[in-house]
């Protein structure tokens, strides 16, 4: 995404080689109205000039918000309880069921008028057994429990097959046209397990565009996490970014309405950076990132945290990088990364394939991607690529 005079601009352009990245080479602006376009321009197409989404981002912050609330409560009963229980995977799967019919519930409550369709995550299939009744009952009574405690949802309750239903609305397949919400109903399923960094992630997909964001981190502090010489916060946790195209993102604590702007690093110097990645080695190669810090001459350890947190982190500077890198074969679904995309874009960051290209949305519930995503500052981004590139070259030529 790139912002001309205030006018937000998608890139849209063919998979080129790493020497033709945007960050490496000038952009070709193309004016679809004016020209017609060929494989060598890159295309802009005016998103949202007169468009916009303050009634859906309203929406998108109260069902993360309740969400997040969800989460939250289960969670507290999963570290209360004893080792045994804790090896236990349910309490995930309520929880992730619940997060999935609860955001549902109030974006299509919130936002009556408007045709809805969710990308996400969960299906009802295993649900809908006669074996998973009991957890059907308890991830509906958590749901109620839920929506009771907010006031403008305090007479509302659902039925076990109102909690399918609203599951259900997440199998869109979401693509390039219309509008889709596309949602991670807890992001980082791992580390809500370990009582660590998880998210619920919220994103608006207009014409493959995401144009807004709401990602709650329950567990991140408020103060800054993962900068370098910095020690985990003893203070306030619970954090809720937020991203409307062409307005910036802005951060408030969960149990608060009182938001202040944020943005991404401004650090010049590697040597004074540090990097997010996974906490989980299986989900990104750390000797990869390892080798890309080093030639960056990052100085700092790795911070790895897990889930959109990640993005969360870096939009307000805490950290200047992060790097992912899957395994191969592993392909990226689009709710991993949309809110947390914009969250990051809106605070002035960069959000690339390890080629330089922006992520493509539009594709359905994959990004089609087979290299990896960095993201930080605009400063940065020349020489993070480089250093990619040249790691990646010389990963190739040991195998
Ligand atoms: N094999 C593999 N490789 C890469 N990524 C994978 C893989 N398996 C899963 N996932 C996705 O990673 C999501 C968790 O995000 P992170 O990788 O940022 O968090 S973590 O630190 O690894 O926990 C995680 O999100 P959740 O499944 O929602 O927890 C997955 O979507
Ligand atoms: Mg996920």
């Amino acid at each position: 995404m790139i912002s001309i005079n205030g006018l937000s601009l998608s890139v849209v352009k063919p998979k080129i080689a790493f020497t033709k990245s945007p960050y490496l080479v000038p952009l070709f602006f193309h004016n679809p109205k004016t020209s017609s376009s060929s494989p060598s321009q890159v295309a802009l197409r005016p998103v949202s000039s007169s468009m916009s989404y303050d009634k859906e981002l309203a929406a998108a912050k109260k069902a993360a918000s309740l969400s997040a609330r969800l989460c939250q409560k289960v969670q507290k009963v999963l570290l209360q309880s004893d080792v045994q229980s804790k090896s236990d995977k349910s309490p995930v799967t309520v929880a992730d069921y619940g997060s999935q019919a609860l955001v549902s519930f109030v974006l299509q409550r919130e936002l009556p008028s408007e045709p809805f369709s969710l990308v996400a995550e969960e299906d009802s299939g295993d649900l809908r057994k006669d074996e998973a009744q009991e957890t059907l009952e308890r991830i509906t009574k958590l749901v109620n429990d839920t929506l009771a405690s907010d006031e403008s949802y305090a007479t509302s309750t659902l039925s076990t097959e109102d909690v399918l239903r609203a599951i259900d609305s997440g199998k869109s397949d979401g693509g390039s046209h219309g509008r889709h919400w596309v949602l991670d109903p807890i992001d980082g399923t791992k580390g809500f397990l370990r009582g660590d960094q998880y998210a619920i992630a919220l994103a608006l997909l207009d014409e493959g565009q995401v144009v807004l964001g709401a990602l709650a981190c329950p567990n991140l502090p408020l103060a800054s996490i993962g900068g370098v010489n910095q020690h985990p916060s003893q203070g306030e946790v619970g954090c809720l970014f937020f991203a409307n195209i062409g307005t910036g993102t802005y951060m408030q604590l969960l149990n608060s309405s009182s938001a202040t702007k944020v943005q991404v690093t401004a650090i010049e110097n590697p040597e004074e950076a540090s990097f997010f990645e996974s906490y989980e080695a299986a989900h990104s190669i750390h000797d990869l990132s390892s080798s890309i810090a080093k030639k960056l001459g990052v100085k700092a350890p790795p911070v790895r945290i897990d889930s959109q947190a990640k993005y969360g982190a870096l939009s307000r500077g805490d950290g200047a990088i992060y790097l992912r890198f899957p395994h191969k074969g592993y392909r990226e679904k689009i709710w991993d990364h949309a809110a947390g995309c914009i969250v990051v874009t809106e605070a002035g960051g960069v959000v690339t394939d390890a080629a330089g290209n922006p992520l493509d949305f539009s594709k359905g519930r994959y990004l089609d991607l087979d290299t990896g995503i960095i993201v930080t500052n605009q400063k940065l981004m020349p020489s993070l690529l480089k250093a990619v590139r040249d790691s990646l070259e010389e990963k190739a030529s040991s195998l």
